[in-house]
């Protein structure tokens, strides 16, 4: 790489990225759901939801955890509650990180009944709309990660959702996490579903620490008992479960924009803890969340994270290289990522 030239936007755009974070939902862009609530506003004028491009004002990212967590049950999940917007959303999501260059999805949901979808249905329309988008281009490959809501669901639900995972692992489903608002739930309910993920050959994923209610030395052990391969966040870590975690080289999720929007960080860029993460052996890769709330795609993370910790082309494309360890997709994805780097590194340069 020439390291004489700086990372620009060209620069970010063109790498072949990978998302291993990214909530279905929560990646809608506000125009793919304006235009969702405009379809359903034709067709029933009494529809009682007030526009997205009103509730979600363009520019507007200073979602803290509450107004974002409420915004999914007053906004999101009234205009995703039939197949037909599933399926338009889905598309635009995946046409987005396309867009933006990304080689390699791995998109999360939570498998989620609504009155008339079971969560089958759910997650048979999300699969089935992966496979016709894989017929449509080559670029991306894209896999699903199953999530549990830790603050809504009981142990038999997340029974469920695993047993969904495991009868979807042909289909493209490669792990399971748990997510939701971290103020709630006990997560320790989760532990035999967790076991019976892993002994079926599931990666896991975790968001981890994300709030300091969800940091407690009781919390956070009880998690890494479940044999993560990769965790979410990590934002409030007591230093000896860091030990712990650069010991494991468990693969990081780290998702600079939103723990700085989200206020889920003291201060701002500067001070997002990937400026400690970036010097341990543990794997990373910057994440969006959800970009459709936080509006910084994958390539602006990696811009951001050049700008403010003086990352050069190098350390930018070493950084991807070793990100592709973490993918749950096996060996020839990893190949096929890293080859997508190896010619990015040689064309690039002369392009
Ligand atoms: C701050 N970051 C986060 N922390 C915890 N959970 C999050 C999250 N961002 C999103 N979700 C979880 O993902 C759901 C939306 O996508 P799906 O309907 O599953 O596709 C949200 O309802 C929330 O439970």
């Amino acid at each position: 790489m020439d390291d004489s030239r700086p990372v620009d936007q060209r620069f970010t755009k063109a790498l072949p990225k990978i998302e291993l974070h990214a909530h279905l939902s929560g990646s809608i862009s506000r125009q793919c759901l304006h235009e969702i609530w405009k379809r359903k506003k034709e067709r029933n004028p009494y529809f009682d939801v007030e526009d997205p491009l009103v509730l979600m004002p363009p520019g507007k990212v200073d979602y803290t955890l509450e107004t974002f967590f409420s915004t999914f049950s007053k906004l999101t999940y009234q205009l995703c509650n039939d197949l037909e917007s599933l399926v338009y959303a889905t598309n635009s999501v995946l046409e987005d990180f396309l867009g933006d260059g990304v080689v390699y999805l791995e998109l999360r949901t939570i498998p989620r009944a609504s009155p008339g979808i079971t969560r089958e249905q759910y997650i048979n329309t999300v699969l089935d709309t992966v496979e016709k988008f894989r017929e449509k281009t080559k670029r991306m490959s894209v896999f699903l990660i199953l999530a549990i809501d830790r603050g809504s669901m009981i142990a038999a639900e997340a029974e469920e959702i695993v047993n969904l995972a495991i009868e979807n692992k042909s289909r493209g489903v490669v792990g399971v996490d748990i997510c939701g608002n971290p103020t709630k739930g006990d997560v320790s309910i989760y532990k035999e579903p967790f076991s019976r993920a892993k002994a079926n050959g599931l990666g896991i994923t975790l968001h981890f620490a994300e709030t300091t209610a969800s940091a407690s030395p009781s919390e956070l052990a009880t998690l890494l008992s479940f044999q993560p391969d990769r965790l979410g966040h990590v934002i409030h870590v007591p230093d000896e479960i860091k030990k712990e975690i650069a010991r494991r080289k468990l693969g990081l999720e780290l998702c600079i924009s939103c723990n700085v929007h989200a206020k889920m960080i003291n201060g701002g860029f500067l001070d997002h803890h990937f400026g400690y993460w970036r010097h341990e052996e543990c794997p990373i890769a910057l994440c969006t969340d959800d970009v459709g709330f936080f509006c910084s795609p994958v390539s602006n993370e990696y811009l951001l994270a050049a700008q403010h910790f003086s990352l050069t082309r190098t350390d930018l494309l070493d950084m991807c290289l070793k990100s592709v360890d973490a993918i749950f997709a096996g060996e020839y994805y990893k190949g096929r990522i890293q080859a997508m780097l190896e010619v990015f590194a040689t064309r690039f340069n002369s392009a």
